[in-house]
């Protein structure tokens, strides 16, 4: 049984990872605010099964980049650590900011992929504009958190509106997601906004329909928001799969951590 923590250095950037398990490898990429730990029960009830690979995004957990990544330049490396491991190719899951993120590697690099499981996630936004004014909210939003803090900014991303599900959970799982936001630095998230944001990268929305790998797309059926966005890349997607959990928000892996273990499981194992 693989149990890894270790850095991987490229360029600039030491990237954390962990690898859990043996078997076909599965690269699992977190949310903004997020880290590995987003997904330490997901991982430990399945490591069994499959051969776990996670890793901090830049600007998250133990990750360091002295300089600022783009969407581009950390697929790239991505593309590179993955051939260092000898792991491709890999079931790749990604978490809402890890959907986005996990949609650009599969768009750039569709040979590194065998299966994508998209929670939560867009492919950015399809219109210049659009993009444009989404990076000055996302620079406001760095701004912020500069001036005010973790906890001031934490205290207000908890509470925007995409999370309100998350106010029904068990105090104890409220207080690991909350631990798992502070845990991140301002430097980390403002850079994370500032270059990997919404805005900031590619829009995938007209180069859906040429990919042919495996897709499942997962959203909440409380999450109006992003299942509207994934109703529109299922009609571009047009052999994916799409899900939208009853009674779930946001992040189903945490309001709904078993069936959102069964779906993902499921689908890896039936393009295994
Ligand atoms: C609020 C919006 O955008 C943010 C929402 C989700 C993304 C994310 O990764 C949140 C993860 C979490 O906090 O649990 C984040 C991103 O993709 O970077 C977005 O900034 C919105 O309404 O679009």
């Amino acid at each position: 049984m693989r149990n890894d923590q270790l850095y991987y250095t490229i360029n600039d950037a030491s990237y954390w990872y962990e690898i859990h398990g043996e078997g076909t490898p599965v690269l699992m990429l977190h949310g903004f605010t997020g880290s590995i730990s987003t997904w330490s029960n997901f991982v430990s009830n399945w490591k069994s099964e499959w051969q776990f690979i996670i890793i901090d995004l830049p600007g998250h957990g133990k990750t360091v980049t002295s300089t600022p990544r783009s969407m581009e330049t950390f697929c790239l490396e991505m593309k590179q650590f993955l051939e260092y491991l000898n792991e491709t190719p890999v079931h790749l899951v990604g978490y809402s900011m890890g959907g986005r993120t996990a949609l650009s590697l599969a768009m750039l690099h569709p040979e590194l992929i065998k299966s994508l499981v998209l929670e939560s996630a867009s492919p950015g936004l399809a219109y210049k504009d659009e993009r444009k004014c989404r990076r000055e909210h996302d620079d406001n939003l760095a701004r912020r958190i500069m001036d005010e803090g973790m906890e001031s900014f934490i205290d207000f991303w908890e509470n925007i509106s995409l999370f309100s599900t998350q106010k029904n959970l068990p105090l104890e799982k409220k207080q690991s997601v909350r631990d798992e936001r502070l845990a991140q630095s301002e430097e980390g998230l403002a850079q994370s906004l500032r270059y990997m944001g919404t805005g900031s990268q590619p829009s995938w929305w007209k180069n859906l329909s040429q990919f042919t790998k495996p897709v499942l797309l997962v959203t909440g059926e409380l999450d109006e928001k992003f299942t509207e966005i994934n109703k529109r890349m299922k009609k571009q997607l047009s052999l994916a799969e799409f899900v939208i959990c009853e009674n779930a928000g946001h992040a189903i892996h945490v309001e709904k951590p078993e069936i959102f273990g069964k779906l993902v499981t499921e689908f890896i194992s039936m393009n295994k």
